[in-house]
């Protein structure tokens, strides 16, 4: 009975949702409000290449693409202002948050009037040595609203691929970040971070996220055994939105990505992605939180969670009495 309902997911079940609604206190003074505007959200894919200025203006026409889309929030993916073609390249493309290249994505983003969200921008790190790898978020006015340092780097010896050390230059961040913007509340998280789900459980259970950025570049090898499954498992597991932009292609000899950019509705479905794994371009889609609220209404998983058996993954979820930010709709 209960699949075959949540299977009519479309216009006839939202609005079966939103009479429900109606029939709860809170649902009356849901009523009274509008319900949340559609919001038109993109992802991009890409070849970056050792060449910052390239790959700005690639980065333009994309965002240009965008914004004649009717686009409100773009995600660019991992290294989408550089991948060098030798270890250690990007600490001498570095720069910090109020550097010069920045100033030119915050243009971009105030010229096209959408917000931008920079999935993995080489900032200047704690020492000479290292640089962090950082998700930052820009406004439709171009300014920085929030940015997240990747916490879990990829050291990793890839089965039939290469041997990737991150942290040989990359310093780790230490916080997780969330932020609002027209098409809900984001979490901030970069490629590797989504083998992990605890991150992705206290993004949603504990700071509230609709909306998970999972801007990437990951391996061949890895995307092509990994990519959609895990995309599709966080968005499922977490009730969310998942926007994945990607890389893709060779950016030199020794470096291929896989690509696939797509995005996820909360219900696990892939609701755009590029039509070719390797083609430079934007997948559109429109986020629509009524569906996301429906469906965590009808699934309740926030309440039926039991940490007294297995314990949080992280002691922020755990609920604290009367915490609003943790009851359901
Ligand atoms: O090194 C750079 O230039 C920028 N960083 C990256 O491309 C990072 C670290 S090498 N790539 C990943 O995290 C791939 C993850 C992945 O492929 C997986 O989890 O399977």
């Amino acid at each position: 009975m209960f699949f075959p309902l949540f299977s009519l997911l479309g216009f006839t079940f939202e609005h079966t949702i939103v009479c429900d609604r109606l029939w709860t206190p809170k649902g009356m003074a849901m009523a009274l409000h509008a319900l949340p505007p559609l919001v038109k959200v993109a992802v991009a894919q890409m070849t970056a290449i050792s060449d910052t200025n390239a790959n700005f203006i690639t980065c333009a026409r994309l965002v240009q693409e965008a914004a004649a889309a009717g686009v409100k929030l773009l995600s660019l993916p991992e290294c989408f202002s550089f991948i060098g073609s030798r270890d250690g390249e990007a600490l001498g493309i570095a720069e910090p948050l109020t550097g010069p290249i920045m100033k030119r994505y915050q243009s971009l983003a105030r010229e096209a009037g959408l917000w931008l969200a920079l999935g993995g921008f080489q900032e200047k790190g704690p020492d000479d040595k290292h640089i962090y790898n950082t998700h930052v978020l820009l406004d439709d006015y171009g300014r920085i609203c929030s940015s997240y340092r990747k916490i879990h780097l990829f050291d990793v010896d890839v089965p039939g691929g290469p041997v990737l050390k991150e942290s040989n230059n990359t310093a780790p961040g230490s916080e997780v970040v969330v932020a609002n913007c027209p098409a809900g509340k984001l979490g901030l998280t970069v490629c590797y971070d989504l083998r992990f789900p605890e991150l992705y459980q206290r993004l949603r259970f504990a700071e509230n996220a609709e909306v998970l950025l999972v801007p990437s570049a990951f391996t061949k090898k890895t995307g092509e055994a990994h990519w959609e499954l895990l995309l599709r498992a966080r968005a499922v597991e977490t009730q969310c939105y998942v926007l994945a932009a990607a890389q893709a292609g060779k950016h030199n000899d020794k470096r291929e990505s896989y690509g696939d950019a797509m995005i996820i509705d909360p219900w696990g479905t892939v609701i755009a992605r590029l039509p070719d794994k390797l083609v430079t371009g934007i997948a559109v889609a429109q986020v629509d939180l009524s569906m996301l609220q429906a469906i965590r209404l009808r699934m309740p998983i926030e309440q039926h969670r039991r940490y007294d058996i297995y314990g949080p993954s992280c002691p922020q979820q755990v609920p604290s009495k009367g915490d609003e930010k943790h009851s359901s709709l």
